[in-house]
């Protein structure tokens, strides 16, 4: 039985994790999903909290038939202990993906085997491309699994990101 774990800030869950994690499902019997900087909400570059982003990618992973687990975990000031931050609060896990270079640094140091994926559409499947579409009124929804859009629709997130846009743009 192989455990993975993948991590991101999934600010929002865009179809290239989608395509990520479709792909790991293929190689493990169980997958973790890691919700990175759950601590932080409301800002430009997370918008979404902890507990609307376990929404959108919940109800995305009903269509793979492996069991998954999302787990929200709050970032730290220091990097040197944050992979056993991870594993106190994440079920156990034989391997790590992740394409994040200071993600991967981190769990090889600690000894945890790292798979990188290729990266899909990454001219367009980005999540800044995404967050800048939302707060243009860009086709956004192309660009992300039907659920996010609902889950999005759900909770006023357009409505909440342009007036994070335009409370920065006077100065905060
Ligand atoms: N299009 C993609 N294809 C494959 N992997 C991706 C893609 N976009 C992001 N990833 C990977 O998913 C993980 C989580 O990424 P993250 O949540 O930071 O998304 P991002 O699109 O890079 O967002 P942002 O622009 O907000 O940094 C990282 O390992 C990242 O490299
Ligand atoms: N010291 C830390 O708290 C630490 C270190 C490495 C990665 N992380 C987090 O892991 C996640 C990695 O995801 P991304 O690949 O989306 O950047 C981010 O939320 C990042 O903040 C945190």
């Amino acid at each position: 039985m192989t455990r993975g774990f993948y991590i991101g800030r999934f600010q929002p869950y865009h179809e290239g994790h989608h395509a990520m994690v479709k792909q790991i499902a293929e190689d493990v019997d169980e997958l973790v999903l890691g919700i990175g900087s759950a601590d932080d909400s409301h800002t430009t570059r997370n918008p979404f909290t902890a507990g609307e982003r376990i929404m959108m990618i919940t109800k995305c992973l009903v269509e793979l038939d492996i069991v998954t687990y999302v787990v929200p975990i709050e970032d730290l000031e220091r990097n040197s202990v944050w992979v056993s931050h991870v594993q106190s609060i994440s079920p156990d896990f034989d391997v790590a993906y992740s394409n994040n270079p200071l993600v991967i640094q981190l769990f090889r140091e600690a000894g945890v085997e790292v798979h990188q994926s290729p990266m899909f559409r990454r001219e367009v499947l980005e999540g800044a491309e995404v967050r800048d579409r939302m707060v243009s009124d860009g086709d956004w929804e192309t660009l992300v699994p039907d659920p996010v859009a609902e889950v999005v629709d759900e909770i006023g997130g357009i409505e909440r990101m342009q007036m994070i846009s335009e409370t920065d743009a006077n100065g905060g």
